[in-house]
């Protein structure tokens, strides 16, 4: 029986991932074998067969006695171990992490967008497959249809990214944020005769002072937005907004001839774990809104076109009713007043699910030969 070893299994990713897994009635076919950079020795957790103990996940000899590894356990683990184990170690490398993304020998793995490319690599003895960064799997998931057909000239996506995305602390901090800006004016809430301009300017206060939680964002997030994610690279983009046109065009398997132009501004805001963002498309034809709504509506089982109007909107667009789900609702689809090629759209994703979790988890099922 094939052994898969779980590393990063107990973070915030890796336990939506184990959630999923439960739910999907995962653990069958394989081996599982849990590892941990702080707690080995220590009981790991129960999949309905009793637990085990915790393995070392610095201890290479133990990873390499794995034919397949799933890591959730972030970009740090992997620099630190991948090149030691794999000089020796032939294995599948499947992880969440960005660091192996962009390598020549790894895949980015989104199968509903890429299956094609993910089998194409099965064929040739790719052993990397990495999770693609959530905003860009989010938009792929949403816009599948049109990247399918080749519609798509070019694309600006601004996004509004959610606490998650920065880890389980920041999204703490976002909510004592929000608690501390509540205290602070609670007794002028209370009063229905209160100023709304004292509220603002005692909000305001709060958030220019040095006694509101910012040890993780450095900034206030609640009450504000954050429009800077990830480090500077080139030409005043931020690197989240760079993995835009590289990780899509690399997904898609395209070359330098035929990549598609991606860019926009990432900005954080203060969601809990769904990401959103408003797409303006260049199409490669003027094609009718019907004719668009239904191309990506067939694409894949998760997407779900909401209707362009306020109730539906309200109803179905938001994170509120996205979270904790695998659906990606795509709406506020419109032509633009630039011109007949011009199309705008809004989308919303856990990016914990589609954005982390799910694409990893379905690629273990693909290499295991479990999904088709
Ligand atoms: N957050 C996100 O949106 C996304 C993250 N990723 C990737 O996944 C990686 C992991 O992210 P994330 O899951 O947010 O990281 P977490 O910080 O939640 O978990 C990472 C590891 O921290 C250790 N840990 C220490 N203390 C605790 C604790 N109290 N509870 C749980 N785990 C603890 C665990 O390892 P141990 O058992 O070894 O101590 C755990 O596996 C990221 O670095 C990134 O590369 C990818 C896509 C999206
Ligand atoms: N950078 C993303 C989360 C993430 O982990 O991305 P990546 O997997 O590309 O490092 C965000 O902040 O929302």
């Amino acid at each position: 029986m094939r052994k898969v070893g779980f590393v990063g299994w107990r973070g915030m990713v890796g336990s939506v991932l184990m959630e999923r897994m439960r739910a999907e009635n995962d653990f069958n076919g394989f081996e599982p074998v849990f590892f941990t950079t702080s707690q080995a020795g220590k009981p790991g957790p129960d999949i309905g067969t009793g637990t085990k103990p915790l393995e070392d996940a610095m201890n290479i000899d133990k990873l390499a006695e794995m034919d397949i590894i799933l890591s959730c356990q972030g970009g740090d683990y992997t620099t630190t171990v991948y090149e030691k184990l794999r000089a020796r170690w032939d294995g599948y490398w499947i992880d969440a992490a960005s660091s192996l993304r962009m390598a020549e020998d790894s895949i980015i793995v989104l199968d509903p967008v890429n299956r094609d490319v993910i089998n194409a690599g099965l064929q040739n003895g790719i052993k990397n497959y990495i999770g693609g960064n959530c905003t860009v799997s989010l938009m792929m998931l949403a816009l599948g249809g049109l990247f399918e057909k080749d519609l798509i000239e070019w694309v600006s996506s601004m996004t509004y990214q959610a606490a998650s995305g920065a880890g389980a602390k920041n999204m703490r901090e976002l909510l004592t944020q929000m608690g501390e800006l509540e205290t602070e004016v609670s007794e002028l809430l209370a009063d229905p005769y209160s100023a709304i301009l004292d509220i603002d300017s005692k909000v305001t206060a709060k958030m220019n002072s040095d006694d509101l939680s910012k040890q993780n964002w450095g900034v206030p997030l609640a009450g504000s937005l954050i429009p800077w994610i990830d480090k500077a690279v080139d030409k005043g983009q931020t690197k989240e907004e760079w993995k835009g046109l590289v990780e899509t065009n690399k997904i898609l398997g395209n070359t330098d001839d035929n990549s598609i132009p991606v860019d926009g501004q990432c900005v954080r805001i203060g969601s809990m774990r769904c990401h959103s963002q408003a797409f303006t498309i260049k199409l490669k034809q003027d094609l009718a809104i019907e004719e668009i709504e239904s191309i990506i509506a067939r694409h894949n089982e998760w997407v779900k076109v909401v209707p362009n109007d306020k109730e539906s909107t309200l109803q179905d667009l938001t994170p509120m009713k996205t979270s904790g789900t695998l659906t990606i609702p795509v709406g506020r689809i419109r032509k633009m007043n630039i011109g007949p090629e011009y199309l705008t759209a809004f989308t919303v994703g856990d990016q914990l699910l589609w954005g982390a979790a799910e694409p990893v988890r379905r690629m273990l099922k693909i290499t295991l030969g479990y999904i088709d």
